[in-house]
């Protein structure tokens, strides 16, 4: 069965804890594609530093020379980006004996019975969750019980069933964080902050063309 993953993201701006992490997870499960989504019109948090055609562009400049894709629906929907809107809409075009999964952090996942129809997912998809060293998951509550009903050992179910199933991928830890690099571009973090080391040369670049974030050259 063909296997499609989609990472969602404000990546506000895209870093190289996004492009690693989605490379070897893709490369672990063997999918044949991993699209990063960025959302336009965050669900939980503050509008973003830059434009989105600005976030998107760099998104399309850090997946260059790499095994990743672009997915820019949520930039054609003139409202709040929730997922499950866009799981569905991939699954109108996919029909339904294709694997569809949607990526996501712990922290994120560790809040996802707050997202907008979340009972809903594990119908249109599974759920990857990339976990990093230090994160906790709950342990009671609706996000345990999910984890205890559809959580799986092994990566069959992403192989074999269209969605469904809750996976668990521990991933090399790349700490960066799009919070980190905003307070570098904009000159509120030490100078041994190395911005070229958290991110493409080609977004860096762009950010410094456009002056994002606070940037002074
Ligand atoms: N260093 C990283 N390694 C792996 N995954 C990451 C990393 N940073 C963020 N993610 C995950 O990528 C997804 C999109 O993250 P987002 O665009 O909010 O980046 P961020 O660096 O967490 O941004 P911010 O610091 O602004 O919150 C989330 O699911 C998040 O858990
Ligand atoms: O659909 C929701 O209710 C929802 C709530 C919070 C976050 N999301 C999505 O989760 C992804 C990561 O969000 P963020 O804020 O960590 O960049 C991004 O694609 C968001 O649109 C989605």
């Amino acid at each position: 069965m063909k296997s499609i993953a989609l990472f969602g993201g404000t990546f506000d701006p895209v870093h190289n804890g996004h492009i690693q992490s989605a490379t070897e997870l893709k490369q672990r499960l063997s999918l044949d594609e991993l699209r990063l989504v960025p959302c336009h019109l965050p669900v939980h948090r503050a509008s973003p530093g830059c434009s989105s055609e600005q976030r998107l562009a760099m998104v399309k400049l850090a997946v260059a020379g790499t095994p990743l894709q672009v997915d820019d629906r949520e930039m054609h929907r003139n409202r709040l980006s929730y997922s499950v809107d866009t799981l569905e809409s991939l699954r109108n075009e996919l029909g339904d004996q294709v694997s569809l999964s949607w990526v996501m952090g712990t922290d994120a996942f560790a809040a996802f019975d707050s997202w907008h129809r979340w009972q809903d997912f594990l119908t249109l998809a599974h759920i990857i969750v990339m976990q990093r060293p230090g994160e906790v998951l709950p342990e009671a509550g609706p996000v345990a019980q999910l984890i205890a009903q559809y959580g799986t050992d092994t990566v069959e179910p992403l192989q074999q069933q269209a969605a469904g199933a809750i996976r668990f991928e521990s991933l090399t830890p790349y700490p960066v964080s799009a919070t980190a690099i905003r307070s570098a571009l904009s000159g509120q973090q030490a100078a041994e902050f190395k911005l070229e080391h958290s991110m493409a040369p080609a977004v860096l670049h762009y950010i410094q063309t456009h002056q994002l974030y606070g940037y002074q050259a």
